[in-house]
């Protein structure tokens, strides 16, 4: 491909992925391997090139831009040299018009920045929510010692506060490494496994792990448990809750049963568990302004209509867990946003609606709002807020 058509190539992804931004469809990363598979002929050096051209515009971009146009011309701004390649050529871009404007650059769209500054983050910290993500890694407990994979994983380096973290080289290739398809190591971001340790998960304990996913931080439990014990691992998500059981099998984990809930009626398939968990884990559907290092076009979603629909579930799902806790059990609750308005504000409505539970601050990151948070700025992780919410024996 031509330079020029390269940049033509980020347009039209660009286009695909503010339409998919704005309706809720597809993320960038399924956007761009959809567009890569229906165009063989593009080599590996064009790939990683489009690529870095599409997330470089969705990074300088806070708001949502009109088209993929206009946000390469505003890519173009910063590094003029681009510039050159709107040369009209056969699969390049049209030259640039002289009334044509750039997509305006910013962190993020205004409302949800003063949201964030609302929340205690001054600008190094909202600056950071940008900065690269590093690759971290979990070493699974059950099948060997940090030790053993920090012999297998060349310039890996231990991370502070969690005991199973390693943190890799970036072009590391971790799935296809022998540790990961056997089972030793699983990528995850260290904040993830501080805050899941929040929870104490220990041996021979019944947990629910409410918002599963496809069971991140529900191995993590089955290997702080030693494999033993119960976990039942649910999810409103049919597709991420199937991808939990190979990933088990190969962790070796055996205590783990998955349920699927229906939107709306989460409740009855856990009838039975009523008052019975020891530890409720709950990793709510969030906003995810704590992950934008990954995941940069989340800000394009957000809009203050989907904010509320997000906290309406929030507290939905933390009232729901006070259901399945037993007496002196607790409900560890984990976003991995720093909007105050699914982290402190949930658990300080929790505690007004449970003013006989305890809200417990746990011993990471920094104290905030009955609870912890973890930052990229100050802890070099995903950004979290975590609490612990504990029912009176
Ligand atoms: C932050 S993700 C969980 C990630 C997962 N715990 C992990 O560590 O990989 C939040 C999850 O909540 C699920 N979810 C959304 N609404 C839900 C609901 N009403 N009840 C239960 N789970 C829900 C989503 O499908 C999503 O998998």
């Amino acid at each position: 491909m031509t330079p020029a058509a390269r940049t033509q190539s980020a347009i039209d992804l660009l286009d695909a992925i503010i339409v998919a931004a704005r309706d809720g469809g597809a993320a960038a990363d399924t956007l761009i391997a959809r567009y890569f598979a229906a165009r063989r002929y593009a080599g590996s050096k064009d790939r990683r090139a489009v690529r870095a051209l599409v997330y470089e515009a969705i990074r300088l971009l806070g708001e949502r831009p009109t088209s993929g146009r206009a946000a390469m011309l505003a890519v173009a701004k910063v590094r003029p040299e681009l510039l050159e390649t709107f040369d009209g050529s056969t699969y390049g871009p049209a030259p640039v018009g002289e009334t044509e404007v750039p997509a305006l650059t910013g962190l993020a769209p205004a409302w949800l920045r003063d949201a964030l500054q609302r929340s205690g983050l001054d600008k190094v910290q909202m600056a950071a929510l940008l900065d690269r993500a590093p690759l971290d890694i979990r070493v699974n407990t059950l099948m060997g010692t940090r030790d053993d994979a920090l012999e297998l994983f060349e310039g890996a380096e231990t991370v502070a506060g969690a005991p199973a973290a390693l943190r890799l080289p970036a072009d590391t290739p971790v799935e296809r490494s022998p540790a990961a398809e056997g089972g030793l190591v699983e990528i995850q971001d260290a904040g993830s496994q501080i805050v899941t340790a929040v929870a104490d998960a220990r041996a021979g304990q019944t947990v629910i792990d409410l918002c599963a996913g496809g069971g991140g931080k529900t191995l993590a439990l089955a290997a702080a448990m030693a494999n033993d014990g119960r976990i039942i691992a649910t999810d409103t998500d049919r597709t991420r809750l199937q991808r939990m059981q190979p990933r088990a099998d190969r962790a070796g984990v055996t205590i783990v049963e998955s349920r699927l809930l229906d939107p709306g009626e989460e409740a009855k398939p856990l009838a039975d568990l009523k008052d019975a968990a020891d530890i409720v884990l709950i990793d709510a559907p969030c906003s995810g302004t704590g992950t934008w290092r990954r995941n940069p076009e989340a800000r394009w979603r957000l809009s203050s209509g989907r904010l509320e629909r997000l906290t309406t579930t929030q507290a939905m799902l933390l009232d729901l867990g006070a259901t399945l806790t037993k007496p002196g059990g607790a409900i560890t609750y984990i976003v991995c946003s720093l909007l105050d308005a699914e982290g402190a504000e949930q658990v300080a409505a929790f505690a007004a609606r449970h003013p006989d539970w305890t809200v417990e601050a746990p011993a990471v990151g920094t104290a905030h709002g009955g609870g912890a948070r973890l930052t990229p700025a100050t802890d070099g992780t995903d950004g979290f807020f975590v609490a612990r919410l504990r029912r009176p024996c």
